[in-house]
């Protein structure tokens, strides 16, 4: 009985088996940008990402991921809040069932469609494991999609998911560079959280871009396309995948921008 996003195994019962989810530090959050606090200290961001450590995009009955050769300081994030390097281990999405929801942050509780999430390790620590349950171990960069034009940018990831389509499922996934789904400006809102799923653990650094990214309702249904179960068992489709905004519990959110 893992956990998912139905009515018996969804957010309200994670606690159950993560109790974690009751947390000081959980994210998502709802982000009040007139409550954000305009920080100067904050550096601009910096995404280096080699195209060619793109390695494999996977179903994992929750979500699709690509996941990046982590081997080496070639796809990096560094500056923003963060001190040091942090190497890119994986993107992924959350989205909804319709274009009315989908995004895990909010902005003045608004729902966007989709959110990427770009997860990157820190290199004081030996491996993404590790690092993973370390206070400042990890930093995710989250960027909303809102409906509009269709995407060129995401048509690739968009085009592999039919060979993914059940749970386990994975195939190559090569020379393909994650900067190119950013938007063109890269204002930041910062606060300290922790993995939206299972084990959430508090070890995120989240840095959530203002600007939106476009997708259109035809690459909505495609992501909305895949299963969260295996080949040969009923079929369910994977959607609203996102768990909601979490009790911001005193914590401040800085913002890179005025
Ligand atoms: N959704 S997320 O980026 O917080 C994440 C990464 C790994 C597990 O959960
Ligand atoms: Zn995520």
């Amino acid at each position: 009985h893992t956990w998912g996003y139905g009515p018996s195994n969804g957010p309200d019962k994670w606690a159950k088996d993560f109790p974690i989810a009751d947390g000081s530090r959980q994210s998502p959050i709802n982000i009040v940008p007139m409550e954000a606090q305009y920080d100067p200290s904050l550096k601009p961001l910096k995404l280096n990402y080699d195209q060619s450590n793109a390695k494999g995009i996977l179903n994992n009955g929750h979500s699709f991921q690509v996941d990046f050769v982590d081997d080496a300081d070639s796809s990096t994030l560094t500056g923003g809040p963060i001190t040091g390097t942090y190497r890119l281990r994986q993107f992924h999405f959350h989205w909804g069932a319709s274009d009315d929801r989908g995004s895990e942050h909010t902005i003045n509780n608004v729902k966007f469609p989709s959110e990427l999430h770009l997860v990157h390790w820190n290199t004081k620590y030996p491996s993404f494991g590790e690092a993973a349950s370390q206070p400042d171990g990890l930093a995710v960069v989250g960027v909303f999609l809102k409906i509009g034009a269709a995407n060129p940018r995401l048509q690739k990831v968009l085009d592999a998911l039919d060979v993914i389509k059940t749970k386990g499922k994975q195939t190559t996934f090569s020379n393909f560079d994650p900067a190119t789904l950013l938007p063109g400006f890269l204002d930041y809102w910062t606060y300290d959280g922790s993995l939206t799923t299972p084990p959430l653990l508090e070890s995120v650094t989240w840095i959530v871009l203002k600007e939106p990214i476009s997708v259109s309702p035809v690459q909505m249904a495609m992501f909305r396309s895949l299963l969260i179960t295996e080949e040969g068992e009923h079929p369910y489709y994977m959607v609203d995948n996102y768990r909601p905004p979490q009790d911001l519990k005193g914590r401040d959110v800085r913002a890179s921008f005025k």
